[in-house]
């Protein structure tokens, strides 16, 4: 097949984790008989450097022409400066808003071979096989008022959690979809004693579980939830949750996995093309260095062959290679490896 695959690599250690990502595509192209065209465009930091703005609307606009968007990750130090009026990630919350991509899918698994890399007790590990699917252009990053004013002389500030009943509707329904081809389970996780968005989002949830008869639905409080998946993360299956919740749970939920650089994530909409992109962001605590781990973002492209390309034997080839890499412990030093991140994709090649 032919395709065209829109990079976003982003700042800090971005780039350094696509372009592995696109050497596995390119292998995957190659083995498979397929071609994969790409363009490359700025978004975050390195967009307002160059153009005064996190993503211009020419690159949402290629991006949106394109079967699929591959980003890396955005922001740093660079663009910290509170008083700023552009931000990097104004980039990211654009992409995502103008590709309509409102479930963000982040599969989190626990490889035996790393049971030694997650803190937790091996015990608590085993049998963890989850997937967080995490509301994605709603919720307090887009809700409106937002922004600081002056209030009876005093700097104050404002964020505004809303949700619309189909906003909830749409990514509880995809939650319950996945389920069903799962271990049949949803875990609606919420605020719903303090929050009215909460509330909403449990009242739908409630009637949109009558049409899943064959799934079980627990609700949890988010308290209760970020607890749980630490002291008994086996007993999830599919937990769906708000943006801001669902972005916290994850970066929590990596732990369980070993790493912050493992975890893939892939972002759908009703059409067009989807977003996939590691759960972590730019680290620029390691940016440059070449230690960063590619696998999170190789994860994510073999997401986009399987959900935009509908290419599941290329997408199950190259987790394949991902998992051959971690029995192997070809790995980079967050999972106790010695490799770079160009060593690893070169360990995955020469089995591929
Ligand atoms: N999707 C995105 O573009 C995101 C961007 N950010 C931005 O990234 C910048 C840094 O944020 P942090 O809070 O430091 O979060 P981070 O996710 O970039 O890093 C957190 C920790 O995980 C490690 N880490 C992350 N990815 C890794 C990888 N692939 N391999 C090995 N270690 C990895 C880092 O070295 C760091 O110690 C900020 O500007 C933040 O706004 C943060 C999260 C998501
Ligand atoms: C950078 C933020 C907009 C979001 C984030 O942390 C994430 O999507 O994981
Ligand atoms: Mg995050």
């Amino acid at each position: 097949m032919q395709a065209y695959i829109a990079l976003t690599p982003g700042d800090g250690i971005g780039p350094e984790v696509v372009a592995q990502a696109q050497r596995m595509l390119d292998a995957v192209a190659a083995r498979y008989g397929h071609t994969f065209r790409y363009t490359t465009h700025l978004i975050g930091g390195c967009s307002i450097d160059q153009h005064g703005t996190a993503l211009t609307d020419e690159a949402l606009a290629a991006c949106q022409s394109a079967d699929a968007v591959l980003l890396g990750a955005v922001g740093g130090p660079k663009w910290d400066d509170p008083n700023a009026a552009v931000r990097p990630e104004q980039g990211l919350l654009k992409l995502r808003k103008g590709l309509g991509v409102f479930a963000n899918l982040r599969p989190v698994k626990v490889h035996h071979a790393l049971l030694d890399a997650s803190p937790i007790k091996p015990e608590v590990l085993k049998n963890v096989d989850m997937v967080v699917v995490r509301e994605l252009t709603g919720g307090l990053y887009f809700g409106s008022p937002k922004g600081e004013d002056v209030v009876n002389g005093q700097a104050h500030a404002v964020d505004t959690m809303e949700y619309t009943e189909s906003e909830v509707e749409r990514v509880v329904r995809l939650a319950f979809q996945m389920a069903q081809n799962r271990k049949k389970k949803v875990t609606s996780v919420d605020k719903a004693n303090v929050l009215a968005t909460s509330r909403l989002w449990r009242r739908v949830t409630n009637r949109v579980a009558a049409d899943y008869p064959d799934v079980t639905l627990e609700h949890m409080l988010v308290d209760t939830a970020s607890m749980k998946l630490i002291a008994s993360p086996a007993s999830f299956d599919v937990m769906v949750t708000e943006n801001t919740f669902g972005d916290i749970l994850t970066d929590e939920a990596s732990l369980l996995a070993g790493s912050m650089g493992l975890l893939p994530s892939a972002s759908l909409g009703e059409s067009g093309p989807g977003l996939y992109e590691p759960i972590h962001g730019s680290a620029p605590d390691i940016a440059g260095k070449g230690t960063a781990n590619p696998i999170g973002t190789i994860l994510s492209a073999a997401l986009l062959l399987r959900y935009s390309l509908k290419l599941e034997v290329e997408a199950a080839a190259l987790e394949n290679a991902v998992e051959k890499a971690i029995h192997a412990r070809a790995c980079t030093p967050d999972l106790g490896g010695k490799l770079s991140t160009s060593q690893v994709a070169d360990y995955m090649l020469e089995q591929f």
